[in-house]
């Protein structure tokens, strides 16, 4: 389980996260979810590791982790970019981080990894040759042959579009399942968060806003900004679809 406490975060002197509190079970998807600026990036940057908190504490499996470093954390992030290398190609790329430490993933372990990423027909491909949903599955796969304890994942499909991204939606449900990992997204997308999670924090102005199942933050959103952001958000989707479409399409269901 992870384990936030009191958690605060300030850059010059302005306070970005305040009273962060919170529980992330084993194998839980877990999304974070709020406007522009808000804190998600910096909430998911504190978890790794690469930003060091200025007050409260972390814990992992009931470790204190507040002062471990991100290399020992066992954290792993896949960015926005995917961050993959160009001048290798797929299979390079997926095992590069073996490399320098080839004990932590067998070969049948990656094989497996492929297989459950559908790469198996890609893997001597350069990256420039792949789409979007591919390169975002490569960047799964790198990270993923290392093994993290926890897999942090930010706007994992905002570069993406329709069936694609339900595929990528697909992959990321199947990893956390196979794999029982705990998996935190950053996104600013209602729908994606909702569909894609167990649970789903909505942060407004560095403070947890609400944290709960999709169906109870529908159904009962703690508060107006959450109703507001949440409705708001879903009902302009609904209106672009009906535009689109036209409002006699019986079938559009947004959430
Ligand atoms: N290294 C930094 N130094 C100073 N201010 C920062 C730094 N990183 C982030 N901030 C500020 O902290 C606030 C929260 O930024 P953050 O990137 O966490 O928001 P976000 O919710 O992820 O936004 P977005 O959805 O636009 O990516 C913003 O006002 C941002 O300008």
């Amino acid at each position: 389980m992870l384990k936030l406490e009191n958690v605060k975060k300030a850059y010059d002197g302005v306070t970005i996260l305040e009273h962060i509190n919170l529980e992330i079970e084993d194998g839980e998807i877990v999304s974070i979810l709020g406007p522009s600026g808000c804190g998600k990036t910096t909430l998911l940057n504190l978890i790794l590791g690469i930003t060091e908190i200025d007050a409260g504490k972390l814990y992992f499996n009931g470790e204190d982790i507040t002062e471990v470093p991100m290399e020992k954390r066992g954290f792993n992030i896949v960015f926005q970019d995917y961050a993959l290398f160009p001048n290798l190609n797929v299979y390079q790329n997926i095992t590069y981080g073996l490399k320098n430490r080839p004990s932590i993933s067998t070969k049948k372990e990656v094989d497996e990894l492929i297989g459950l990423l559908g790469l198996q027909e890609h893997l001597k491909k350069r990256i420039d040759q792949l789409s979007g949903g591919q390169k975002q599955r490569v960047a799964l796969a790198r990270t993923m042959v290392m093994k993290p304890r926890i897999l942090l994942l930010d706007e994992p499909l905002s570069a993406l579009d329709g069936v694609i991204k339900e595929s990528i939606k697909d992959r990321i449900r199947a990893i956390a399942q196979e794999y029982h990992l705990t998996t935190i997204i950053v996104t600013h997308d209602p729908e994606e968060a909702l569909t894609l999670s167990d649970r789903v924090m909505i942060v407004n102005e560095g403070a947890i806003a609400q944290f709960g199942r999709p169906g109870d933050i529908i159904e009962k959103p703690g508060n107006e900004f959450v109703k507001k952001f949440i409705l708001n958000q879903l009902e302009i989707k609904k209106n672009n679809i009906f535009a689109l479409f036209g409002a006699g399409c019986p079938n559009v269901q947004v959430s």
